[in-house]
């Protein structure tokens, strides 16, 4: 199950203890932890990925306080404006398969004591009846803002309120908690159903997606016609395949500074002494500061190192308008706070003067500044914790805790984090600073200081997918760890945008493929690879239950023109089959257009293809153009150019479990298909223009000498035992993938077994 995170809120009703820059979700409520990242360990346990949607504005902060969870697998959607929950949650699913299962929390509740674990397992089991489950927990009254629900003879009522009330004698309502968990292909089912233009038009929004990289950016042009509305809406409102359940557990949204007392059990924080003082609550969050409240009644006050809020009880929400009211004179604290995030680190101020400024200084683990200077300004920097690399001019230094280092105007210098751990330093600025002069800092061209080895080998784990002809082969024989209800595909060298592979060994563990490549730079896919502007090559296996479509796929020229994408040579390597197996491919006569569109109609297309009976360990390349398809109980390991473009003819009027056709491109398969008869005939060698494949039985050789030509993935067919190239050392076993980057060196094999070895 992946975890969806809704991480976008703006919660200016928390002001000052959150900023506009700087919301309620990334505030400590708790010590030294926030309620995003509360709600990320919480699911952990649950989710073994977690989709994080957010305003684009947060993505610092986000990638920041994702740093203390070492291994955790994300990805970020960073909306450049929000369009409320159904869109965000439907544009996540919509990047991934539809037998994917999702938890989706938000990032304000608080949930504390009772039975969290109970209650996400039994919503879970409601998931494989295609039900949408919605967690509820007991409420007592009715509060503004919240939202609440009951099922009466299996009807769900939904109920918001704008003011305080009783709930009606003998009424039971629930919290509408937001927690939610369904079958992605469930809930955009029903998305589509009870509201197809909204559906429509968030499928065209991710057709234009860039989803290469592992954070999403979602520009607002794109998004633009999209309506904002709420799940509840659109969906679990209106839906007859919600499930309500209550759940055991204790549950708070924090709202506003009255909730957020309330939390504390009216207990002032930090430093505050009251006298005389009757219903007054003050939050303090300067730790250096003591707060002395004398003679007040119904007031907060809330305390933070650079402003304070004094409010009477119950009209906190009055922020708002005083915000909106003198927003051009106050912006910089409405804005931001002390804290600020930035791609590499935090950066908090501690005194903040017109000639001198002092900052406590966090870099993350193997991030670095940028080479600068300042003119105007000279820096002292003290290490407090870890451990800094420091470039003064030319000299690169090491400095532990207590290492001191002046930097003198005009001194170029450069600070980076090649340790494990945070790196703190307190920085003390004296000069002219910012004020007047515009932002004294000037760039320099340099070197980066932080530095990785590449690995030398790695292992690859796959994406999946489930088009509805797969089996479940490459679960049950092969172990490969998925748990849809069919897995047709395993992506197992793959940098393509609907299905990446991940690192899964070494010190790049988890990155995605085409992530590892960037960090390393090209150089390791090899110079042949160069004129390629993508990484070319696409290696899956391919488990067909039942026949796939009757398709085509185009050449680099169309599919380059018509797709942005590459064509679609591809080659099939049988490594297993059942008795009587076949493949579809090519024509058994030459036919036109005409025919096939008749055929089509009719259903009698597959009467004019050649019907191929297929082995055990052989290849045949499937020229682009070309009509194929692979027939039931035959297990593939396909090599073909990084495309993801298949124009579907025929699909045997095949219904999906929601009971929808998949979609055909006659049209565009007419543009490329080749009507000429086709002799087709096992392949002898397996290569092309793309790629070349060899394939070895480890009895005879097993050490492979390499070269900076291009990268080699080797595939493993069968057997197991290690593989081995200079320090790394990994265990192989069949459907394993590894990738090897380029340059002259050796992979060995120890141990038996069938590999291919794929290269450009
Ligand atoms: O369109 P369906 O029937 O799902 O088949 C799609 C699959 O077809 C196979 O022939 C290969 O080209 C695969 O790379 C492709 O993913």
């Amino acid at each position: 199950m992946k975890c969806i995170v809704l991480a976008g809120g703006s919660g200016d009703r928390l002001w000052p203890l959150s900023r506009k820059n700087y919301p309620k979700q990334f505030i400590h409520i708790k010590e030294n932890r926030s309620l995003f990242q509360e709600t990320i360990a919480r699911n952990i346990p649950f989710c073994e990925e977690f989709y994080i949607i957010t305003s684009d504005r947060y993505a610092n902060i986000v990638e920041g306080q994702l740093q203390v969870f070492q291994g955790l697998r994300y990805r970020c959607f960073y909306e450049e404006e929000g369009k409320k929950t159904a869109p965000a949650v439907a544009i996540a699913c919509l990047c991934d398969n539809r037998s994917e299962d999702y938890l989706v929390v938000s990032t304000d509740h608080i949930i504390e004591g009772g039975d969290y674990k109970g209650a996400i397992a039994r919503a879970k089991s409601y998931i494989p009846q295609g039900k949408l489950v919605s967690i509820g927990v007991t409420a007592d009254r009715f509060e503004p803002g919240y939202g609440y629900f009951r099922q009466v003879n299996g009807h769900t009522e939904f109920h918001h309120s704008e003011v305080s009330e009783q709930i009606p004698e003998g009424e039971s309502w629930e919290y509408d908690t937001g927690i939610l968990l369904f079958n992605g292909g469930d809930y955009l089912h029903e998305l589509s159903r009870k509201s197809p233009m909204l559906y429509a038009q968030i499928r065209e929004c991710v057709d234009r997606l860039d989803t290469y990289g592992r954070n999403v950016q979602i520009p607002k042009a794109l998004v633009e016609e999209i309506e904002p509305v709420s799940i509840g809406r659109a969906v679990t409102s209106v839906s007859e395949k919600v499930q309500l359940l209550t759940g055991e557990f204790n549950w708070r949204r924090i709202m506003t500074l009255e909730s957020l007392a309330d939390y504390y059990h009216g207990e002032d924080s930090g430093k505050v002494i009251q006298n005389e003082c009757e219903n007054v609550s003050v939050l303090n969050e300067a730790s250096h500061q003591l707060v002395v409240a004398n003679g007040l009644s119904d007031v907060i006050v809330v305390n933070t190192a650079d402003a304070v809020y004094i409010s009477r009880k119950n009209e906190t929400d009055q922020i708002k308008n005083i915000i909106r009211d003198n927003y051009e004179e106050q912006q910089a604290y409405f804005d931001e706070g002390t804290v600020y995030y930035t791609a590499w680190g935090i950066k908090e101020t501690l005194h903040y003067g017109t000639s001198c400024r002092v900052k406590k200084i966090t870099i993350f683990p193997g991030k670095e500044l940028s080479r600068h200077v300042h003119k105007l300004r000279t820096e002292h920097w003290t290490v407090v914790s870890g451990t800094a690399s420091i470039l003064l001019g030319e000299e690169l230094k090491e400095y532990g805790p207590g290492g001191n280092i002046f930097v003198p105007m005009g001194m170029a210098h450069q600070i980076a984090n090649r340790s494990a751990e945070d790196l703190v330093i307190i920085e003390v600025s004296v000069g002219e600073l910012e004020y007047g002069h515009g932002t004294d800092l000037t760039r320099l061209a340099g070197q980066p200081m932080v530095k990785t080895d590449c690995d030398e080998l790695v292992r690859l784990e796959p994406a999946f997918k489930d088009n509805l002809w797969g089996g479940t082969r490459l679960r049950d024989v092969y172990g490969k760890k998925c748990n849809y209800d069919v897995i047709a595909e395993s992506w197992e060298l793959s940098t393509h945008k609907a299905g990446q592979s991940v690192v899964a060994t070494g010190k790049s563990k988890g990155l995605m493929l085409g992530e590892y490549i960037d960090r390393f730079g090209r150089g390791i896919l090899g110079w042949k690879c160069e004129p390629y502007e993508r990484f070319p090559l696409l290696i899956k296996f391919i488990d067909s239950h039942q026949c796939l479509s009757i398709q085509v796929h185009p050449g680099d020229d169309y599919a380059l023109q018509k797709e942005d994408e590459y064509g679609k040579n591809e080659l099939w390597y049988v490594v297993d089959c059942e008795p009587d197996s076949y493949l579809y491919c090519g024509f058994s006569k030459d036919t036109d257009e005409e025919e096939v569109r008749q055929r089509i109609e009719d259903g009698t297309l597959p009467e004019i293809l050649n019907k191929i009976p297929v082995r055990k360990g052989e290849s045949y390349f499937i020229e682009t153009g070309t009509v194929h398809a692979i027939g039931p109980g035959v297990l593939i390991c396909e090599i073909q150019q990084s495309s993801n473009v298949t124009y579907r003819l025929y699909d045997y009027k095949r219904r999906d479990k929601y009971g929808e056709l998949r979609e055909l491109h006659v049209d565009k398969a007419m543009d490329v298909v080749n009507f000429h008869k086709k002799d087709m005939e096992a392949a002898k060698t397996m290569e092309c223009k793309y790629f070349s494949v060899e394939r070895y039985d480890l009895a005879e050789e097993n050490s492979f000498n390499l070269d900076d030509s291009s990268f080699r993935a080797f595939v493993v067919l069968e057997g197991t035992g290690t593989i081995r190239c200079g320090e790394e050392e990994i265990p192989y076993r069949p459907a394993d993938c590894f990738f090897v980057p380029a340059g002259k060196k050796t992979v060995a094999f120890e141990g038996s077994g069938i590999v291919l070895k794929v290269q450009v």
